[in-house]
């Protein structure tokens, strides 16, 4: 891959680092230059919100720091390690550093309960059943679904699975976790709860970056970035609370 090396590298606390980082789509029509150049720091502790229209490319942006693509250029960083390189490296950085995903449909496997959808990644990072279920069960319990364990998904409200799918993604308390239209799919009850999960896992100290095309959800965030036709076309850090300490612990209740 091309590395333009003209960067200065991340800065101490910097979750997400990159320099120049492009990305074409070549599909069955023309290539589409979906990320152009762009340059982004997401420190320790930050609610980091993209927006922008459809297609402006935010998904893309989104996939590439997940290491769910791969760059065609520039550079990455994650927590410090560069995370750009053929795929097992990336996998590797990744696995290490930890990120957790939260897509718009949730992305549960079906056939198994909610239960076992959460401790699956403990348990594929190498986590014993016993430290899987404890970490589970913290879990479920901060996100109000205890007593739905043995539910498949199927039988859930989606803003129940999309809850599900939060304590799927934060089981390795991962340094970073990405959202991807996390409300996109829930009705207005829905959104709101997920919306102010995210608002508290942040306030303890949890980094996130979430894509999103709507105003409402993005204010969500601390820092807005806009994202129109592949760059970066604003970047403003709202106010409100900063983070109290880091880790993911404690009761989150829904009703408070
Ligand atoms: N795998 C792919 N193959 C070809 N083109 C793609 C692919 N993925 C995305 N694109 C195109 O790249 C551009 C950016 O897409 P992307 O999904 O990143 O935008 P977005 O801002 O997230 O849009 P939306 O809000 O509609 O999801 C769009 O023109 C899209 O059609």
């Amino acid at each position: 891959m091309t590395d333009p090396g003209t960067g200065t590298g991340p800065p101490p606390g910097a979750i997400v680092h990159a320099e120049g980082l492009t990305k074409t789509h070549h599909g069955d029509r023309a290539p589409v230059h979906a990320v152009r150049g762009v340059d982004l720091t997401v420190r320790e502790g930050e609610f980091v919100a993209v927006t922008g229209p459809s297609g402006a490319g935010k998904s893309t942006l989104l996939h590439l720091v997940g290491g769910l693509e791969r760059p065609d250029s520039g550079r990455l960083w994650i927590a410090g390690e560069r995370a750009d390189g053929h795929d097992e490296a990336r996998w590797a950085v990744l696995r290490r550093r930890g990120i957790g995903v939260v897509f718009q449909f949730f992305n549960l496997v079906s056939h198994l309960t909610v239960a076992d959808n959460v401790e699956l990644p403990a348990l594929l990072a190498g986590a014993g059943p016993r430290a899987a279920r404890a970490a589970r069960t913290g879990l479920l319990a901060e996100l109000g679904l205890t007593g739905r364990e043995n539910a498949l998904p199927g039988a859930l409200s989606g803003g129940e699975q999309q809850r599900v799918a939060l304590a799927r993604a934060l089981v390795n308390r991962p340094a970073l976790l990405l959202a991807d239209e996390p409300a996109g799919s829930l009705d207005s009850r829905g959104a709101r709860d997920v919306l102010r999960l995210l608002g508290r896992f942040h306030a303890r100290g949890q980094t996130i970056l979430m894509v999103t095309h709507d105003a409402r959800t993005a204010s969500a965030a601390d820092r807005v970035i806009s994202f129109f036709d592949g760059r970066i076309a604003d970047d403003t850090t709202l106010g409100g609370p900063a983070p109290t300490r880091p880790g993911v612990t404690g009761v989150l209740r829904l009703d408070d």
